[in-house]
């Protein structure tokens, strides 16, 4: 297993908080590693210092063989945050054209992003005019425009219907057959189980780190959604 993607000893405080503390995890390449956890777990702390942009107290996370945030891994990166950050006096085809040419890339790889996220028929539309789960779906076709090796997705699927779901899950399984490493965050159990691995963060702190099936094993049920409750449970009786 090649690894990707490598945490070591974080620790993050924001504002008084310690978030993540001590935290240590290995993703390897060319997988789809899910990230899970409570609200407010450091989900979106950790996403953030694997791209770069979180400040960290100390220990250090590696990407591609690289300091996260470093000059190697500015292209090799795409992360898309919980709020969409495409430009709303645009439409979702010049949007995507825009992020297209950051990768010297032209007008047929923005096309197969937008087809990609299922906005075909809304690509000369302007994103204002778009709905929220549109929105987030342009974000996404700006982030895997450039087909970068490393797609960090903060909650990608939520507002979306099942069937869109669907497809983009079969996207990113797509995207990691074709080597690209993802991490996923989510809520959602199905999601959870169409995962490589999960990572099952609780008040910054790691509590599982294995296969859907291992995890479930583990905690002595078929249902995710108990496996974890049972896991986190079992983790604040041991605290
Ligand atoms: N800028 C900030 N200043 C102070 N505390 C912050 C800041 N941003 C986040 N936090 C705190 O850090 C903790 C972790 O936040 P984070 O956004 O990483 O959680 P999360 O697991 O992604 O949550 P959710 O599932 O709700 O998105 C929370 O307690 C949050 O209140």
């Amino acid at each position: 297993m090649e690894t990707a993607i490598e945490v070591r000893d974080l620790v993050v405080k924001r504002g008084r908080r310690t978030v993540l503390d001590g935290f240590s995890c290995v993703i390897p390449r060319g997988s789809v590693t899910g990230l899970l956890g409570p609200s407010g777990s450091g989900k979106t702390t950790l996403m953030r210092a694997i791209v770069g942009v979180q400040v960290v107290a100390s220990g250090e996370v590696t990407v591609l063989g690289h300091p996260a945030g470093s000059a190697p891994l500015r292209r090799s990166i795409g992360y898309v945050t919980q709020a969409p950050s495409v430009y709303a006096d645009l439409t979702v085809g010049e949007n995507a054209r825009y992020f297209a040419s950051l990768h010297r890339l032209g007008a047929a790889e923005a096309e197969a992003a937008v087809d990609a996220v299922g906005l075909a028929s809304h690509r000369d539309q302007l994103v204002a005019d778009l709905s929220g789960g549109q929105r987030s779906r342009a974000s996404l076709a700006c982030a895997i425009v450039g087909r970068p090796e490393v797609l960090i997705l903060d909650e990608p699927t939520v507002g979306q219907d099942p069937v869109l779901r669907d497809e983009l899950w079969d996207h990113f399984r797509r995207l990691a057959a074709e080597g690209a490493t993802v991490l996923v965050s989510s809520h959602v159990m199905d999601e959870a189980n169409r995962c490589d691995r999960l990572l099952l963060i609780r008040e910054g702190a790691l509590i599982a780190d294995d296969t859907p099936a291992a995890v479930k094993r583990e905690a002595g049920t078929d249902d995710l959604d108990q496996a974890f409750l049972r896991l986190i449970r079992r983790q604040g009786v041991a605290a």
